[in-house]
């Protein structure tokens, strides 16, 4: 556990929370490096016997400095749109190590892909396996392929970050792959030598990958049969993570799962996790600004809101909620609604947490907040986007500035016809 009380005082590797609030203000994200670093290597050492790499999937904290540290320890990077191939290049992942997914690539960003060299474009239906094709062929080069298949397995997570099942918008139906390789390996400007599947998101008991990834395994058989050059499996990520009770996932379990189900295929593996890597070592810091007693209800009004993290609001998701001052033992927490400072009834962390008596200016913490938390947040209301601090063994580092509010208007513009008539009074 990176965060913990010392002194009464909740600390992240060493440094309390409260010196990194007062330095960076609040609302503000705060990571453990080394919480992110032994995620990574859980993971490495429990797949040391299989041909594995690990691409963290970008979208679940896609700053620059947390990108970087683990592409430091061996990561790659899982990408899902051009400016997360440059994000990447830029945070010093090398290219061979970078795939790229998402179902609506435009052209520029095919290019972009094949003029970086990266290892491999995750195809997600047949127009866009023709349009890479047409592009690669044009730029003289010949992209590696893996092709997305929907397996039809429900994750058993929630509705909204489901991927893989028949409904959903991703890949191509499974019973539709081996005439679709066929298609691919027709084609000029395409090798199809991977096969990729992902099937949502925080899934935390092996089952649902257990059944995705036999599919998996059936299947890309089945295309070596056929003659196909494949020489990449890569699994995608979902690996969920501890929010209130749930366990995260076991990695030797994982690997020992994938190993029988993968044993004498002779192949490379992929695999894309976000959340399991970032999630647990973040925290949302954010402070009390009034605490309002209402008809028959306590609420709990934060500088943080739905703009901040939006995953209460979007999922109706929990995250736990700790004061940065420890209540001393036998201190009577009494029941709140934990809200934020928007102009939406949706701007709800939580009702009825139970926390101890809070004034203005108390901070608190949200846990679990490292992944979909940050990249997720936004200006609404006209209230910037937070600060985030990244700790690393008793030192901290702001990582992404808070935008100040007046710097909310870059990139808009009054036209003139409408800046020079006075406004009508
Ligand atoms: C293709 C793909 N790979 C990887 C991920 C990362 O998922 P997670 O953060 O659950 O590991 C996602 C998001 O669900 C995804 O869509
Ligand atoms: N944004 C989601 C996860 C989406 C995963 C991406 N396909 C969350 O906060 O849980």
């Amino acid at each position: 556990m990176p965060f913990g009380y010392h002194q009464g005082r909740l600390h992240c590797e060493g440094v309390a929370l409260e010196e990194i609030a007062a330095a960076a203000g609040t609302p503000v994200y705060v990571y453990s490096a080394g919480a992110m670093r032994s995620r990574l290597h859980a993971l490495q050492r429990a797949f040391a016997g299989q041909r594995a790499m690990f691409c963290y999937a970008l979208k679940a904290n896609h700053n620059l400095a947390v990108v970087r540290l683990l592409a430091g320890e061996g990561a790659g990077a899982d990408t899902v749109s051009g400016g997360e191939v440059m994000r990447a290049l830029k945070a010093g992942v090398p290219p061979e190590r970078i795939v790229l997914a998402g179902v609506a690539k435009a052209d520029e960003e095919i290019r972009l892909a094949l003029a970086s060299g990266i290892l491999q474009l995750n195809v997600e239906s047949v127009p866009e396996l023709r349009r890479i094709s047409a592009i690669a062929q044009a730029m003289g080069t010949t992209a590696s392929v893996a092709i997305r298949v929907n397996p039809d397995v429900a994750a058993a997570t929630h509705d909204k970050i489901s991927t893989g099942r028949k409904q959903d918008k991703f890949g191509i139906a499974y019973e539709t792959a081996p005439e679709i390789y066929a298609l691919a390996a027709s084609l000029p400007g395409v090798r199809p030598e991977g096969l990729h599947m992902h099937i949502g998101s925080q899934i935390t008991t092996l089952e649902p990958f257990e059944k995705a990834y036999g599919r998996g395994v059936a299947l890309f058989r089945t295309l070596r049969e056929q003659g196909l050059p494949m020489r990449r499996l890569d699994l995608g990520g979902g690996f969920g993570v501890r929010y209130l009770h749930e366990s995260a996932i076991d990695p030797e379990a994982l690997a020992a799962l994938v190993g029988r189900l993968t044993a004498g295929l002779d192949c490379e593996l992929l695999f894309e996790p976000g959340r399991y890597l970032v999630a647990e070592a973040g925290v949302l810091v954010a402070a009390v600004i009034y605490v309002k007693e209402a008809q028959d209800r306590r609420f709990v009004i934060l500088d943080a809101g739905m703009n901040t993290l939006m995953r209460p609001a979007l999922y109706g998701a929990r995250h736990d909620l700790l004061p940065l001052r420890e209540a001393p033992a036998g201190t009577h927490l009494q029941p709140a609604d934990v809200v934020g400072p928007i102009c939406e009834s949706s701007d709800v962390f939580g009702r009825d947490y139970h926390l101890p008596p809070m004034a203005p200016g108390a901070l608190v913490a949200f846990t679990t907040a490292g992944a979909y938390g940050a990249v997720m947040a936004s200006d609404y209301n006209s209230r910037p986007a937070p600060a985030e601090v990244l700790v690393d063994g008793g030192r901290f580092d702001v990582i992404r500035e808070r935008r100040l509010p007046e710097e909310q208007f870059a990139g808009e513009r009054i036209p003139d016809w409408l800046a020079s008539g006075a406004p009508a009074g």
